[in-house]
């Protein structure tokens, strides 16, 4: 089902065009409703899922008409979509009344960043644009396999390394919990309505970090806040952003770290570094003992 050959593909799976049509209503910008109909973007999705990855219920979020829904199907022994929408969520219930009887596609219609997630082995979607850090970062954390649609703009970021412009608070608290790769753009006309922007797909496998947290809430907020400065050096983002890392004696973190992390700008800080000085600045974080 791969489908890469570029010419005379014929998917074997359901025609995203018709499901759009039997639905009968089109997506709707506003509401981050661009779906997704060239084929051959919609079969390869399922095969970015990273080798050996439990396929025994994956969670889709945002299933809109349902192609991708359908690619799903096809590969997992189960599959809950989440919908906001109740018109393309009753479709789906619809379209696929043989896959819902027979236990192999639960329909749940609620907003994703609300609902009871159930129990996944693999999470596979082409999100919502306005919600997908939200989404992806409520995801990342149960430590599965995703394979994600994003925003281009937003993919570079989450997958950059150190010392590029891309690198940010997103690549480090993303690489925090997984691999990143970027494994294919997609440009706009793939999609139905066309997207005013770029596209592109993430492979997110998840890992342990190659340093240790003992706090991870406080790591998280530390990287946010020393990127608010990413333009002065760590010692005077540590200084001027005690406010958000909740710092009560940010000269005394200064005091203690060393000279050559306190000299770099925060786009040249390794996340182990990063995690080096949260160690440090745990040490001296408001109404601590430290
Ligand atoms: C980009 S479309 C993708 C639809 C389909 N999976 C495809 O690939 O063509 C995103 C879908 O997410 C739904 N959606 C938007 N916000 C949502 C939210 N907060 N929770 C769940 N679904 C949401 C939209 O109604 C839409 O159907």
């Amino acid at each position: 089902m791969t489908g890469s050959d570029g010419e005379s593909h014929s998917s074997q799976r359901r025609n995203p065009d018709a499901l759009i049509r039997r639905a009968g209503v089109r997506g709707d910008p506003d509401h981050d409703q661009h779906f997704l109909v060239d084929d051959r973007v919609l079969d390869r999705i399922p095969d970015y899922l990273p080798e050996g990855t439990d396929t025994g219920h994956i969670l889709e979020v945002g299933g809109g008409p349902g192609a991708l829904t359908d690619r799903l199907l096809a590969v997992a022994d189960r599959v809950t979509v989440v919908e906001r929408d109740p018109t393309f969520a009753a479709f789906l219930e619809r379209e696929f009344h043989e896959e819902v009887e027979a236990g192999k596609l639960t329909v749940v219609e609620g907003d994703a960043l609300d609902v009871e997630l159930p129990e996944f082995t693999a999470c596979v979607a082409n999100l919502p644009y306005g919600v997908s850090s939200e989404i992806t970062f409520r995801l990342l954390p149960k430590k599965r396999p995703m394979v994600l649609m994003f925003q281009k703009e937003f993919a570079d970021r989450m997958v950059a390394d150190p010392e590029t412009a891309e690198y940010g608070r997103l690549s480090v608290s993303t690489q925090h919990y997984a691999d990143a790769e970027l494994v294919e753009p997609v440009p706009p006309t793939a999609f139905s309505p066309a997207p005013a922007v770029d596209s592109a797909i993430v492979r997110l496998t998840p890992r342990d970090p190659d340093y240790d947290v003992d706090d991870e809430a406080f790591f998280l907020d530390f990287v946010k806040a020393i990127f608010t400065q990413r333009r002065k050096t760590v010692r005077n983002g540590i200084r001027n952003t005690a406010h958000i890392s909740g710092l009560a004696d940010p000269d005394a973190v200064v005091d203690a770290a060393p000279e050559e992390l306190l000299r770099k700008r925060a786009g040249k800080v390794t996340p182990k570094e990063f995690a080096e000085l949260a160690a440090l600045a745990a040490d001296y974080r408001g109404g601590g003992d430290g």
